[in-house]
């Protein structure tokens, strides 16, 4: 029997203007627990899937239906092999709330990504990992500070033709809904995904700042936040987001950090401003607790699409949370909050 366990951490994405850029790992974490019995002739065993934590009443526990190991059986198919291993066990404990902006859909996407190349010994590079998650998520913020760990910023390569083409390929024919009785034989192999679609470069992080995520007790769905946000920006609000970012990235890797520095680096204009209407209260709590107000605060914005309110702070992290209790509880919401440390990047034990 060979037996793995895969850890991701949660991510928060953006830190205010770095919409589709940069992501935080944060200590949370989805934590997959693999056996894998010695091949036999037998009939095919299909996968079981167990779950525990966040999202256990609502995940499928389908490998076929499963984002998780839908994305693995992806990486495998794409790599020649056309089935899970027969019989395989596999128990998920999550810490991340689903739809809350913490990342919960990239880290599954990476801890399928690690577990299909584990399964299918494959020994892909990070770089190659990150390809096949960039498939699935086409944002690589999340992903790619699940899988490097810390503060990670990242683009997108230009693809040419032909790689623009293996690119475009539908999210449903890179993720199959595989009939429940597939067996070892269904359906043609997916097309791989083309080679170094993502970059990245890993920030400094100053050691004392951590993050209080305060998450509202509703889930929003990246892909609705995506939609109310416009296809055209004015050169003004997109050179505000820029110099924000450049300041930003250097700003939290400084010791001691400097709150008016940062407080003004995590504004955005970009994406906040427009989901403001499906998170009430946003607008608020982000211009009521500055760094005068709440000392020890060094900035405040959406993590990721939201609805959880990141804030970056050195101490006073329980004043912060209450007080963005307070301004959530006038508009009718109830939030819950914990204060969390930069975690690493995936791991595979
Ligand atoms: N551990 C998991 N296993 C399977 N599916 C998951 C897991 N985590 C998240 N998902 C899927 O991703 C969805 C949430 O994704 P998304 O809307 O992008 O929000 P988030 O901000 O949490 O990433 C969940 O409703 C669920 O369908
Ligand atoms: N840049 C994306 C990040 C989405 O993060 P999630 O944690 O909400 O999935 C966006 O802002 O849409």
């Amino acid at each position: 029997m060979r037996q793995f366990t895969v850890k991701v951490p949660a991510t928060s994405a953006n830190i205010g203007p770095g919409f589709d850029v940069v992501g935080l790992s944060l200590s949370l974490h989805l934590i997959l627990k693999v056996s894998v019995p010695p091949a036999n002739e037998q009939a095919f065993v299909a996968p079981a899937i167990t779950y525990s934590g966040e999202g256990a009443d609502e995940v499928p526990l389908d490998a076929y239906k499963n984002l998780t190991t839908r994305v693995a059986l992806y990486v495998l198919r794409c790599n020649g092999v056309r089935s899970f291993p027969s019989g395989l066990k596999l128990h998920a404990h999550n810490e991340i709330p689903f739809g809350r902006g913490l990342g919960s859909s990239g880290a599954a996407v990476i801890a399928g990504v690690i577990l299909g190349n584990e399964l299918g010994q494959f020994n892909l590079s990070k770089e190659r990992l990150l390809d096949f998650a960039l498939m699935v998520e086409r944002h690589p913020d999340n992903v790619t500070a699940a899988l490097i760990g810390g503060f990670v910023g990242s683009y997108l390569r230009e693809l040419d033709e032909a790689d623009t083409l293996a690119a475009s390929v539908p999210l449903s024919e890179v993720l199959p809904e595989y009939p429940p009785d597939a067996g070892e034989d269904w359906g043609l192999n997916p097309p791989p995904p083309p080679s170094g679609i993502g970059h990245y470069v890993r920030f400094g992080w100053s050691e004392p700042i951590k993050a209080i995520a305060i998450i509202p007790r509703f889930e929003l769905s990246t892909a609705k936040a995506r939609e109310v946000l416009p296809s055209m920006y004015t050169r003004k609000d997109l050179v505000f987001n820029l110099q924000r970012l450049a300041v930003l990235t250097t700003a939290l890797a400084q010791n001691p950090p400097d709150p008016d520095l940062i407080y003004e680096a995590m504004k955005d204009r970009i994406h906040q401003p427009y989901r403001k209407t499906l998170i009430p209260g946003l607008p608020e709590v982000t211009s009521c607790i500055t760094p005068t107000t709440h000392p020890g605060l060094l900035g405040i914005c959406l993590s990721g699409a939201g609805p959880t309110i990141l804030a970056l702070a050195t101490t006073n992290f329980e004043k912060i949370a209450e007080d963005a209790r307070q301004i959530f509880r006038i508009k009718g919401i109830e939030v819950d909050w914990k204060v969390l440390t930069i975690a690493g990047g995936s791991q595979v034990e």
